[in-house]
């Protein structure tokens, strides 16, 4: 069913609980929530055999003296992590296992991209947020490093020796985004001059999800043959379906556009690599946080081939 796993076909799940990327405390505790919440058992029961061995430890570089690099919060911290998770998931794909990365804030899809794009280097990648994540050290106001991995993948932007080991190995034209509705002034700059082709909320009103997925998957993989990491932060809902995140923006996608992508990234046959990102369970009330980790888990499994019929 999908042509880069090996078989029998094993998901990897690589739990990530790290929140360096950006200021709220919680997000670190998604992953967590996630397998309490059964991910594990509901893969398997897809058919999936699961791989898990217990959340990432990254305290070995909690206890490093991190000033701030320019405006960069928190940036030797960051690198160290997205680095060892670029390890794990480079490990994890290139054994033909499909690595599901739980976050944790999206910083984390430094690593998972550079890991996928390590073992498989003719992949593309399909952004589901409501954030472009593409400022610069230059660019970012708020110098929070989750709302900048697009640009080191890309290799934008004045090089900082601290994350001198992130190769630009993305191609703009290998990168297309869907759900945005909250981009920064330089962002947006950004993203006209490099010609990266974006879905925003406008046009999945305008043509419907079906025919935004389609042309998406057009842009990035005319022929439907190369590799997809599909990263996903769950803020690209509607707060009303995923309200337990750090940086909510309303006019989002429904639940049940969310769940069409990830259903239609399946059907193509090519995921290699799935992020799922920004789930915070301590920044609402436990009704809110439930509703959040369950759309989670749901996207997940839809993404892994778990079909309506
Ligand atoms: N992964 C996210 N939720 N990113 C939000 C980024 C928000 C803003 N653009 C920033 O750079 O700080
Ligand atoms: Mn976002
Ligand atoms: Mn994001």
């Amino acid at each position: 069913m999908s042509r880069f796993l090996s078989s029998p076909m094993t998901a990897a799940i690589v739990g990530c609980p790290f929140s360096g990327g950006q200021p709220r405390v919680g997000v670190d505790q998604g992953p967590v929530h996630m397998v309490e919440a059964g991910i594990v058992d509901q893969l398997t029961a897809l058919g999936w055999k699961v791989k898990f061995d217990g959340h990432h430890q990254f305290e070995e570089v909690n206890a490093i003296t991190d000033p701030p690099i320019g405006k960069l919060k928190n940036p030797r911290l960051v690198s160290a992590v997205t680095k060892a998770v670029a390890n794990v998931v480079g490990g994890h794909a290139k054994m033909g296992e499909l690595p599901v990365t739980l976050g944790g804030d999206h910083s984390l899809a430094m690593g998972t991209i550079s890991g996928t794009l390590d073992a498989h280097p003719d992949a593309c990648v399909i952004w589901i947020d409501a954030h472009a994540d593409i400022n610069t050290a230059e660019t970012t106001d708020s110098g929070n490093i989750h709302g900048m991995p697009v640009s080191f993948l890309l290799g934008l932007g004045s090089p900082i020796p601290e994350f001198s080991w992130v190769k630009p190995a993305l191609k703009a034209e290998r990168l297309v985004y869907i759900g945005l509705r909250d981009i920064d002034a330089g962002e947006k700059r950004i993203l006209k001059e490099n010609n990266i082709k974006a879905f925003s909320m406008h046009e999945v009103d305008r043509y419907g999800i079906g025919k935004v997925v389609e042309m998406a998957l057009d842009h990035v993989n005319p022929k439907r043959a190369s590799p997809i990491h599909l990263s996903f932060d769950v803020d690209a809902l509607d707060p009303s379906v995923a309200p337990s995140t750090g940086t909510p923006v309303r006019g989002g996608l429904t639940f049940r556009e969310g769940h069409y992508i990830c259903e239609a990234i399946w059907e193509t046959g090519l995921l290699v690599a799935l992020d799922l990102m920004e789930v915070n369970p301590s920044l609402a009330d436990a009704a809110s946080v439930k509703q959040t980790v369950t759309v989670g888990c749901s996207l997940v499994r839809s993404a892994l081939g778990e079909t309506l019929l």
